[in-house]
């Protein structure tokens, strides 16, 4: 197909999904995931304007891991548009590390540094990585663009970035990044638009998916995040723990005898939701139960959230804004109405009809702090910068 406007592929190879979109120029063309990987995978895929393109469950063999799911996507991609003369291929890597805080064009050194920093996002980096190599090979010569999940957050200040521990500690990279960069920064461009009297003020974003964190936002920069050196941190997460204290390794390593790949395990597959519910992951099958299991695990959710919401409109001075994004923070009004009860103190009164609607604005009409819910979307805030990259 030829086109006047580049072609660019992003693939967001996330926790449990790999999502893909084409662009012409900024344009949508068409986008799919393969969702429920390692338990149910299915590929999806649409034309911008809605038409199906694909809809099938894959074989084990095929969704059984993120490199044979991608391998499913580029096989759909050349089938039905091999034509398409894609001119680059925009990555989400979760952890650029301390090197990394602009978008860049991957060569094999870069390749080898961000190697270095699988252990920090395990659920995601190597996922990364492997979608980079399926690209090159299947798109030898085009540029590869990673674009970086820790980016958004690099300047924030010091005393957000560090732990009390011995200084050379910092110097080495082990500091608080912060993550979801790519969709805080998708979501200040579009405040910008929806909401400009409080696009350069004091805001809070909760991107709540299966991974979930908090942004603090001030003049559209990110001043403090709920995600620390490594996507654990913070908020509590589909199989995430969340904030821990680090007594409860010691303890772990000392008295129940795990080694670090056990710990790993627990940490990051079997906590957060899933370990305090002992039934899913899912925040729309947690809702639905009658469980009261599955009640405690968003009762810690909403208190969480509700706890970092309060400190960091302390750091911020007070807040013009809070917005929910992301799977959950999109979707449930539940959620929604739980995190903002009884918040008067800080300016948020929400309406329950605008929030139930599905409106964009949710806040009540006296209230002093807007309350927006805006769907995000990190591929095209890569588009973007890959486009950018490769015209510059
Ligand atoms: N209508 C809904 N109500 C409650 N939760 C929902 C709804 N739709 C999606 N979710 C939740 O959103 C989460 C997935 O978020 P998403 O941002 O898509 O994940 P990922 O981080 O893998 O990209 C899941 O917990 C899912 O249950
Ligand atoms: C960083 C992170 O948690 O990403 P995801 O939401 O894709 O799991
Ligand atoms: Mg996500």
């Amino acid at each position: 197909m030829a086109t006047a406007k580049p072609a660019v592929l992003v693939i967001n190879s996330g926790s449990s999904s790999i999502k893909f979109k084409v662009y012409l120029g900024e344009e949508p063309l068409l986008g799919g995931q393969v969702e429920g990987l390692g338990t149910t995978p299915r590929l999806a895929a649409r034309s911008a304007n809605g038409e199906a393109l694909a809809e099938r469950a894959l074989s084990p063999g095929e969704g059984g891991s993120h490199e044979a799911a991608l391998g499913v996507v580029i096989g759909f991609l050349s089938q039905r548009y091999g034509d398409l003369d894609i001119a680059a291929v925009g990555h989400r890597v979760v952890h650029g590390g301390i090197d990394y805080a602009e978008p860049i064009l991957v060569t094999e050194t870069v390749l080898a540094a961000l190697s270095k920093l699988c252990s920090l996002a395990p659920l995601h980096q190597p996922h990364n990585l492997a979608g980079i190599r399926a690209a090159i090979a299947a798109f030898p010569g085009k540029p590869q663009v990673a674009c970086f999940d820790t980016a958004f957050h690099r300047h924030h200040p010091w005393v957000n970035d560090t732990f009390a521990l011995p200084r050379a500690f910092f110097e080495e990279g082990v500091r608080r990044y912060g993550f979801h960069g790519l969709s805080y920064e998708f979501i200040t461009g579009r405040l910008k638009e929806v909401a400009p009297e409080i696009a350069e003020g004091r805001v809070v974003v909760a991107h709540l998916g299966n991974g979930a964190s908090m942004c603090a936002i001030r003049d559209g920069r990110s001043v403090g995040s709920t995600m620390g050196f490594s996507a654990l941190d913070g908020l509590p997460m589909g199989t995430r723990c969340g904030q821990l204290d680090p007594g409860v390794i010691l303890y772990l390593l000392q008295e129940k005898g795990m080694n670090g790949d056990e710990i790993a395990d627990l940490l990051y597959h079997e906590s957060g939701l899933k370990g305090l519910s002992s039934l899913t992951s899912d925040m729309r099958a947690l809702e639905a139960s009658d469980d009261p299991a599955a009640k405690q695990a968003i009762d810690y959710f909403v208190f969480r959230i509700r706890r970092e919401l309060g400190a960091m409109a302390a750091i911020l001075g007070g807040i013009d804004g809070l917005v929910f994004t992301g799977g959950i923070g999109e979707n449930s009004a539940l959620i929604r109405s739980l995190v903002c009860r009884d918040l008067g103190w800080i300016g948020i009164d929400v309406d329950e009809a605008a929030n139930k609607s599905g409106a964009t604005c949710i806040s009540g009409r006296d209230a002093a702090t807007q309350v927006l819910v805006l769907k995000t979307d990190e591929e095209r805030m890569i588009a973007r910068h890959t486009l950018h990259l490769i015209s510059s």
